[in-house]
């Protein structure tokens, strides 16, 4: 039997997963999706022509970037409800908005009116009823210490090149973030609970408890 029926995970699921940069969630997609048969969504960050020039100069490419994202997440939400769902999604829509748009805006590298206009553009694309939610979010929380680990094994050059404050605010901000965040059920993961890279085995305790928060997410509704 295979693990998506064996813990009753409904083939048309759409799980997305959350995290702060490096954290693992693109490791998580793949292995989720592997494990479940279902398709993966990513962000192309290599094709992508707004965001190398963004780490060189947040003050003139921020806002280009973020109507960026969002029309490839809008797009990519749009694919994944047209095949009817088994989806796997690297980083939720809601992140762009409520993270790293209002962590531009406040830090003064995004400027007011130029959130206004991709504040009501995301709203009137996201925040309607005709908008479908995700099944279930996984939010990948893990230390400070260790994502700055992982973001330099990683190694892009645009990241390294980025202060350590940015990524320390932005790891505060992702906590608050979840917190209060509601547009679907959370599951969280803490990334010293788990070992996919050196165990695949170790992915089957995750998908018991997506089976889990799924169902009881059914339940709630009813
Ligand atoms: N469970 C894990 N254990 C050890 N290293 C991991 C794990 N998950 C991811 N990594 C490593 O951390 C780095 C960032 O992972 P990635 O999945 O690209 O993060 P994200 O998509 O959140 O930015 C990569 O070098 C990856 O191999
Ligand atoms: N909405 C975004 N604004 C700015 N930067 C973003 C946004 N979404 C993703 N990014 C950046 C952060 C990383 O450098 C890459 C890929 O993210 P990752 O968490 O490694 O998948 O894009």
């Amino acid at each position: 039997m295979n693990l998506r029926a064996k813990y009753d995970i409904p083939a048309n699921s759409v799980i997305t997963i959350a995290g702060t940069v490096g954290v693992g969630k693109s490791t998580m997609t793949n292995a989720l999706s592997k494990a479940l048969n279902f398709r993966t969504s990513f962000e192309k960050v290599d094709a992508n022509p707004y965001l190398d020039k963004f780490y060189s100069d947040f003050d003139r490419w921020s806002f280009h970037l973020q109507v960026y994202f969002l029309a490839e997440r809008f797009k990519e939400q749009k694919r994944m409800f047209e095949y009817g769902g088994g989806f796997i999604q690297d980083r939720s829509i809601y992140e762009d908005t409520g993270i790293f748009a209002r962590m531009h805006y406040e830090k003064g590298t995004m400027s007011p009116v130029d959130y206004e206009t991709y504040r009501s553009l995301f709203d009137a694309m996201v925040m309607t009823p005709y908008f479908p939610h995700p099944d279930l979010l996984i939010y990948l929380d893990g230390s400070i210490g260790d994502i700055l680990d992982r973001i330099r094994l990683r190694g892009r050059a645009m990241e390294q090149q980025t202060p350590i404050a940015y990524w320390e605010e932005m790891h505060e901000r992702y906590e608050n973030w979840i917190d209060t965040f509601n547009a679907c059920p959370v599951l969280r993961l803490n990334i010293n609970d788990y070992d996919i890279i050196s165990d695949e085995s170790s992915v089957e305790p995750i998908i018991e408890r997506i089976g889990y928060f799924i169902r009881q997410a059914h339940l709630l509704k009813k």
